[in-house]
């Protein structure tokens, strides 16, 4: 394969009809070439545009005829068109970024997995746009003039090459700003003209990569603290792994940097694209490993289009509460495991209590007791239903009352006649009801069988040392006291008591308690009652009008409070991830996990609830697991699950990381897992990573000037771009006062430091422990205190690990005392 490259820069050195050289054949200049065919594109998008908005403008304008359903098909309509209004906004810029010309006989492209594009199905074209959307030409029969890089016509410009052209005679990768093309590169992928152009002087292509020059422009360019899109780069592994089929779980394996991340999110995208029906309805989940990495992520699928996915964290996914504590890391592992499924459900049973001595009261004038056995025997009955707790409660009272009202009638009926029983069934329900209406009876088996909240179950089990020691019996008092907290919360959904691994938690409790949604009843009911107030106000004030012509029907004829509440009642359509966001037991189309080696048993059993299809795509690399609670290999974590079945890829290319620093990074994974293979760098920095010795009083000026210069060089090189210092979490307050800047998040470190909960993604340096740098990356990295990092957890050389590859461009590594012998390929200073 050859290629060629063109830039608007190098126009003026052309001769006057602005042609270039291409093998022997005299060609037009490409990137003027493309230019009028791009600009026709965006008038097309403009077209589209102002057509939705005039859509979107008259549904909000148009009155419906008032009925629920009217409401509810007008609030879609206007959902739809915005949405669509904002993906035809995403899309402006890079609008089209490829051009396939395809050899006229090639064969047709195979069916892809799902529905794909009905409008680009059959497509004979020899020329191909490839862009962010598909647009059609309305007035030459819908003709497609830009195809959607998720279309399966649009595959083979992420997987042609020249040994599997694949119909692809020449690959062309079109560079633009501002609606203006600024640079051409093509591929030949033809033999014969590749031999051609190669005869002419174009280079060869050397390292199996697509696009090498757009993508090593991509990747040289300086970090702007926010995940870009990589839709004109994608590579031929990237892409098998984006269009891999939505049925079952696929783990996505690969090294720091080889785009896991990046792949999770545009296989979101191209699942919603060709699956929309059924995953629009339910929904994406894209789960990250905390706020800032959210936070990092969130603009890639808006700027391809897609709205319509929930991100969060496992944590965040209990609705209401938004848990933000910091808890030392082995809390945080305790409340992981799996065995905390037996401690709740211990803790819940619990709470289904055997009165000590009988409970005597008086309903109705008579007297009735209350005692173990009769509370056992409904005990048992109720949870032989497998109901929650909650649910089942209602058994519990029903036994009860039924066996009071049962006892009562056998002692009143043979009073009254002594041997046989006069009183009938009709007395029988008449004593159940009585009993059932009781305040006191009611208080009394509200004390024995509680109507529970999660976080009230979950706070009340924290802070009750007999309740602790009676659900973690076999526990070591030392582990035990690791979850035992002081106070409950005032407010018991105050998120700054809990930890992001108690949220995983009150998920869990609420499957064991069962949704009590008597809250929301009522409030829906007190809301209807007021809608209603209202109506009745104004018919009221209509019915007033004192000159209404007698012909005519009164409002109040034709429509009563009621109904009128009904219409005038607030629509509350919203997209499915809206909905999703607030509704715990949403289950998804489709869930992605990132950075899934973080995770604790306990969050996978959240996970796997919210996604029985189990539809699965879970990113990580069990190199770089922290987490105590997290995973060391995918076949465990799994197997609870879909047993053996699951399917594995492997990227093997590492896009960020310059080789000069994944050599270093390599010794660190060798004494992690010697059997391990490191991803191979795409390319050099021509920056050697160094060590630089200090002592411990000098370690602080020492990490500032490193911090300093590596700024310095970062903007002499690129014009712009961010630092990393990345230390152990005891020395992050410090350092960051050092630098003047603010200190990263709390974290979960065992720190428990307070400050903001996310890394400010936009600062030019930055402070941060190691595992909030998770998933991130810098152009360059100060790592201070290796060994401090290395023995902060039993995990810490994984720490090392991630430190060490979040750098684009440099590495400086500050150490007080020796530098761990891992680390010895670093050049000294
Ligand atoms: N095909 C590509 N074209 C352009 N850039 C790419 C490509 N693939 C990956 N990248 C870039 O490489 C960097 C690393 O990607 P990403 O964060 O997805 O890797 P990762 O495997 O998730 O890394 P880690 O495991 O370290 O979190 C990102 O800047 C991403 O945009």
């Amino acid at each position: 394969m050859t290629r060629t490259s063109s830039s608007a820069a190098d126009a003026p050195h052309r001769d006057r009809h602005d042609d270039v050289v291409v093998g022997t054949a005299v060609a037009p200049d490409p990137v003027a070439a493309e230019q009028p065919y791009v600009a026709m594109l965006y008038g097309k998008l403009d077209d589209r545009r102002a057509e939705t908005a005039g859509l979107l403008a008259r549904v909000l304008r148009d009155e419906t005829t008032g009925t629920p359903q009217a409401v509810s098909e007008r609030d879609a309509a206007a959902q739809m068109y915005s949405e669509q209004l904002a993906t035809l906004s995403a899309v402006e810029n890079g609008l089209c970024f490829g051009r396939l010309d395809l050899d006229p006989d090639r064969p047709p492209p195979p069916p892809a997995d799902g529905v794909g594009d009905p409008d680009v199905e059959g497509l004979d074209q020899d020329v191909l746009y490839v862009g962010r959307l598909g647009l059609l030409d309305e007035d030459h029969d819908y003709e497609p003039l830009l195809i959607d890089w998720r279309a399966p016509a649009a595959r083979p410009y992420y997987t042609a090459t020249a040994a599997s052209p694949d119909g692809v005679r020449r690959r062309r990768h079109i560079r633009s700003r501002s609606r203006r093309v600024t640079a051409v590169d093509d591929e030949i992928l033809d033999l014969d003209e590749a031999a051609a152009a190669a005869s002419s002087g174009a280079t060869t292509q050397r390292t199996g990569l697509t696009g090498e020059a757009v993508l090593l422009a991509a990747l040289s360019a300086g970090r702007t603290g926010r995940m870009g899109d990589i839709v004109a780069t994608i590579q031929g592994e990237q892409d098998r792994v984006i269009r891999s089929s939505a049925n079952g779980v696929v783990v996505v394996e690969g090294g720091p940097g080889t785009g896991k991340t990046a792949v999770a999110l545009h296989r979101a995208a191209y699942l919603l694209y060709t699956h929309r029906r059924q995953l629009a309805r339910r929904g994406v989940l894209v789960v990250g490993p905390n706020p800032t990495f959210l936070r990092y992520i969130e603009q890639v699928l808006p700027s391809l289009g897609e709205t319509s996915v929930l991100l969060s964290t496992v944590g965040e996914l209990y609705p209401g509460l938004a848990a933000r504590r910091a808890e030392p890391a082995r809390a945080a592992a305790l409340k992981g495991h799996a065995d905390m499924t037996k401690v709740l459900s211990t803790a819940v049973r619990d709470r289904q209590e055997l009165p000590r001595r009988p409970i005597q009261l008086v309903v109705d004038g008579e007297p009735v007791v209350l005692d173990r056995d009769l509370v056992a025997q409904a005990r048992t009955r109720a949870r032989r239903t497998r109901r929650p707790h909650n649910d089942a409660k209602r058994t519990f009272i029903r036994e009860i009352t039924d066996q009071l009202a049962r006892r009562e009638v056998d002692r009143v009926g043979r009073d009254l006649d002594g041997r046989s029983n006069l009183l009938d069934r009709g007395d029988l329900a008449d004593v159940r009801a009585g009993l059932r209406a009781d305040p006191d009876l009611r208080a009394a088996l509200d004390g024995l069988w509680p109507t529970l909240s999660p976080p009230q179950l979950l706070a009340d089990l924290w802070t009750s040392p007999q309740r602790l020691r009676a659900a973690t019996r076999g526990w070591r008092d030392a582990d035990r006291e690791q979850l035992a907290r002081d106070a409950p919360p005032a407010d018991l959904c105050d998120g700054a008591w809990w930890s992001p691994a108690d949220a995983v938690l009150l998920d869990e409790v609420a499957e064991l308690l069962g949704e009590d949604d008597t809250a929301a009843r009522e409030a829906e009911e007190r809301k209807r009652e007021a809608d209603e107030a209202y109506a009745a106000g104004v018919l009221e004030i209509l019915a007033m009008e004192e000159d209404w012509d007698p012909e005519l029907l009164r409002p109040t004829d034709v429509v009563d409070a009621s109904v009128l509440a009904d219409r005038t009642r607030e629509a509350t359509y919203a997209s499915a991830a809206e909905r999703a966001a607030d509704d715990r037991t949403w289950t998804f189309g489709h869930v992605i996990v990132d950075e899934a080696q973080e995770l604790s048993p306990m969050a996978w059993r959240v996970l796997m609830r919210r996604c029985p299809s189990r539809s699965m795509t879970l990113v990580g690399d069990v190199a770089q697991t922290g987490a105590r609670a997290g995973a060391s290999s995918w076949g465990e974590v799994l197997s609870p699950y879909v047993a053996q079945r699951w399917r594995r890829e492997v990227l093997t290319v590492n896009y960020r990381t310059p080789a000069e620093i994944m050599a270093v990074a390599a010794d660190v994974l060798a004494a992690i897992d010697p059997s391990a293979r490191p991803p191979e760098s795409v390319r050099e920095s021509g920056v050697a990573p160094r060590a630089v010795a200090t002592s411990e009083a000098g370690l602080l000026d020492a990490a500032v000037a490193q911090a300093r210069k590596a700024r310095e060089a970062v903007v002499d090189a690129e014009g712009a771009g961010r630092v990393a210092v990345l230390a152990p979490a005891g020395r992050v307050d410090a350092l960051a006062a050092a630098l003047g800047v603010a200190a990263g998040p709390t974290g979960a470190g065992d720190g428990g430091r307070a400050g903001d909960p996310t890394v400010d993604l936009a600062a030019e340096v930055v402070v941060s422990e190691v595992a909030d740098a998770k998933g991130l990356e810098f152009d360059a990295v100060v790592l201070v205190d290796p060994a401090g990092v290395t023995h902060d957890s039993p995990r810490g050389l994984n720490d090392l690990y991630v430190a060490l590859t979040r750098a684009t461009r440099s590495l400086v590594v500050v150490h007080p005392g020796p530098l761990p012998t891992v680390l010895d390929r670093l050049e000294w200073e």
